[in-house]
């Protein structure tokens, strides 16, 4: 799994299958598949529906669709019992994020979710979004999970957006009118064409189908964020993820974007110092597109501070091997060199990062 930090989103389906409250049944296998993603140094933001579905049976409403207000109070009562239904599955604490369209267009809130995600990631909680719908009137809405989850994976600079509903993938027509259907599993290009595939859902508790899912997936790729859709409902595509395999539909990022990266970190930015890494170390991260941990450091030289470049140099060959910004100080680096990242809290009293240099801010040269 070549990323660094992901949003998973979670569709209504999953959370309240059949829409009588909250179920276990589909996220014990997304928790266990996060927590493995985390054990493997990974980070992971939550974009959680569920709330209305959670709600349903909690508030009065007639055979008709239920109005907004009355869809606003079963997401207020289900918000509730959506997140204790996901913090059961943790041994970590979850923290809860509502918000709207109009937070993430004002700058000044936008940098506060941003700095609010980093931190809650820094401390190891796992963060859980959803749309405010309280709040949320349709000039404030972003209107479906699908294309939120697409704008936190932008503010929260993620490398990968995972969403996860009832079908395999995207399909070239709608398998539920059409048993033919045939499922795409690789999108290089989001065309009319793959518009034109894509419908809505004829699920009551869900908004958007894959129409919304697609124009999430547009919005990601196109800022390098590599987008999977995948089901939910079928455990063993966690065990393929994990094998680097794609269970689902893929769509390829836009190399451009993180090309933009690449270039301004390889051009651009001056090396304040270098860290020099063991054989291993050296090995993961040209081969195997990891991140820089802090075990894999054997010395430390120069004077830089957090967020600034550094060399990475192979001990064997003394050459320089890739470029990239640190998340730690020199000092800080000079006390947590060869160490575990589950270490780093006890010697620094912190663990602003488990990692050293991130993949998506180091370029190999
Ligand atoms: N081309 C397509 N390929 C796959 N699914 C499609 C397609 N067009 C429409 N759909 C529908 O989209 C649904 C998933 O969207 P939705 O019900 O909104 O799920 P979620 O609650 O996970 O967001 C599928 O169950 C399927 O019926
Ligand atoms: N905020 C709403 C999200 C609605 C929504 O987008 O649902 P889904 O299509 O299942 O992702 C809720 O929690 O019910």
């Amino acid at each position: 799994m070549n990323f660094n930090r992901a949003v998973i989103k979670v569709g209504s389906a999953l959370v309240s299958p059949d829409a009588k409250g909250c179920s276990g049944m589909y996220l014990l296998a997304i928790a266990r598949f996060i927590t493995e993603c985390q054990q493997a140094g990974k980070e992971i933001i939550l974009v959680s529906s569920g709330s209305v579905a959670a709600g349903r049976q909690l508030i009065q409403h007639g055979a008709n669709v239920p109005s907004i207000p009355t869809k606003q109070a079963m997401a207020s009562v289900g918000q509730m019992q959506m997140m204790a239904n996901w913090q059961r599955f943790f041994d970590q604490p979850c923290s809860q994020l509502l918000i709207t369209h109009a937070d993430l267009k004002n700058r000044e809130r936008y940098i506060n979710i941003k700095n609010t995600l980093r931190i809650l990631l820094a401390n190891h909680v796992i963060p859980i979004v959803n749309e405010n719908d309280t709040v949320a009137t349709d000039e404030l809405k972003v209107g479906d999970n699908d294309n939120l989850a697409a704008l936190v994976a932008l503010v929260s600079e993620a490398d990968c957006l995972f969403i996860l509903s009832d079908i395999d993938g995207v399909y070239d027509q709608d398998p539920r009118d059409n048993p033919d259907a045939v499922l795409i599993p690789e999108i290089s290009e989001i065309t009319d064409e793959i518009y034109a595939m894509a419908g809505t859902t004829n699920n009551p508790i869900a908004t958007g189908g894959m129409k919304t899912k697609i124009q999430a997936a547009e919005k990601a790729v196109e800022n390098g964020i590599e987008t999977y859709i995948l089901n939910g409902r079928n455990s063993e595509i966690f065990d393929a993820l994990l094998k680097g395999e794609n269970p689902g539909t893929r769509f390829k990022a836009n190399q451009t974007a993180t090309k933009a990266r690449k270039h301004w970190l390889k051009h651009t930015l001056k090396s304040h110092g270098s860290v020099s890494l063991d054989n291993g170390a050296a090995n993961a991260v040209i081969n195997k597109g990891a991140s820089l941990l802090p075990s894999g450091i054997d010395e430390v030289s120069g004077n830089f501070a957090a967020g600034e470049s550094i060399n990475i140099i192979d001990n064997k060959t003394a050459a320089i091997i890739a470029k990239g910004i640190s998340q730690y100080s020199h000092r800080d680096l000079l006390r947590i060199k060869g160490c575990k990242s589950n270490q780093i809290t006890n010697i620094l009293g912190c663990c602003p990062s488990k990692v050293v240099i991130h993949r998506d801010d180091m370029v190999i040269l």
